[in-house]
């Protein structure tokens, strides 16, 4: 990454009468233009993070520098980062203009215009808050934040009050208007779709610690270990037994997607996997099916082993087919062995 706009390191948060910390040893960049997703299980310190990163909440250790700027004790009004929250925080007793413009840098008529042009709400200056939909009212938390001119825009789970409907649409043309404005983003949520289409690099948390953080395809393709392979989607955990650049397993020899020696747990998704009905007698046998429309999951028994394999629906398998089953392209070694 070229020089990033904001960057943090070895951020670090207890809260007093908890055990662990909240947030371990957080380092992560962003640059501008670009959109950055923290994702994780509920509690991972999602939100510790961003609220430390906006100066809600003081660091016990670690920096946040805005380009190449300590920023850490600077007050929350002072740093050119802006906060969505989740309710988005909207003054019920002021119109949307008086929203947007409170706390703007400069609030004539055109700045007006420009805003609500630029979050598609032209025309809705004069309504209240419990006049919008949902989606509105996002809008004009966002536009409320561009005002003040941040140079970096932080976003608290922000679709998650969209019915599902909604939330595919909205989510498109968010990132269609904050890609064009140019600023760092960082965004938590902790849906891993939404993630993974909504950002240009996701960072995952677990237990107060980034995991992994890369571009959305390459932490879906290459997890480090079993909690991110299973986080971002569902995945088959396979043991084998490695000897450079391919594995034995059960499933047969395999191409590793890096070099690994000896026993090893690789991730193979379901999507790798093909199966094809078969008469022989060491064959594996389909004990559910689970129809999804389009596509379908089989659950293979493979010598004792569970296997999920996602197939288009022209396959027609029945519960207690016999099948093969063959990995295609080379299987993820995973870099933590998981016992069982
Ligand atoms: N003010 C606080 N006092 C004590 N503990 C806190 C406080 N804020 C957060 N925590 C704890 O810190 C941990 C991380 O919380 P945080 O809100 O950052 O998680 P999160 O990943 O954002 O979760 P969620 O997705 O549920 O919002 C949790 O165990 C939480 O209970």
């Amino acid at each position: 990454m070229s020089q990033p706009l904001l960057s943090t390191s070895g951020l670090r948060k207890g809260f007093t009468g908890t055990g662990e910390p909240a947030v371990r040893d957080v380092s992560l960049q962003v640059a501008a233009g670009e959109i950055l997703a923290l994702i994780g299980p509920s509690g991972c310190g999602k939100s510790t993070t961003l609220r430390m990163i906006a100066g809600l909440e003081a660091p016990d250790s670690g920096r946040v520098f805005l380009s190449g700027r300590d920023i850490t004790a600077l007050a929350t009004e002072k740093r050119d980062i802006g906060m969505v929250f989740q309710d988005y925080a909207l003054f019920p007793h002021m119109s949307v203009a008086q929203n947007i413009l409170f706390g703007a840098r400069d609030s004539g008529p055109q700045v007006l215009e420009r805003l609500l042009d630029m979050v598609g709400l032209s025309g809705l200056a004069h309504r209240y808050p419990d006049e919008l939909s949902g989606g509105q009212q996002q809008r004009v938390a966002l536009a409320r934040s561009f005002a003040a001119r941040p140079r970096v825009i932080l976003l608290d789970e922000p679709f998650s009050n969209l019915d599902p409907t909604l939330r595919a649409a909205t989510r498109r043309e968010i990132r269609r208007m904050l890609k064009s404005s140019g600023l760092g983003v960082i965004v938590v949520t902790h849906d891993q779709e939404e993630a993974l289409s909504f950002a240009d690099r996701v960072a995952v948390m677990h237990e107060g610690a980034i995991q992994q953080a890369g571009t959305a395809q390459e932490v879906y393709d290459h997890p480090v270990n079993a909690f991110v392979a299973g986080f971002l989607g569902r995945t088959n955990l396979i043991e084998g037994i490695a000897d450079g650049t391919t594995c034995a397993t059960p499933l047969g020899r395999v191409r590793l997607d890096r070099s690994a020696t000896g026993l090893v747990t690789l991730s193979v998704r379901p999507e790798s996997l093909t199966l094809r009905p078969s008469d022989a007698p060491d064959a594996g046998r389909v004990s559910a099916v689970e129809f999804k429309g389009h596509d379908l999951t089989y659950w293979v028994d493979w010598r004792g082993m569970e296997v999920q394999v996602d197939a288009l629906n022209d396959l027609r398998l029945h519960e207690g087919a016999t099948v093969t089953l063959e990995i295609r392209g080379p299987a993820v070694a995973l870099q933590d062995h998981v016992r069982g």
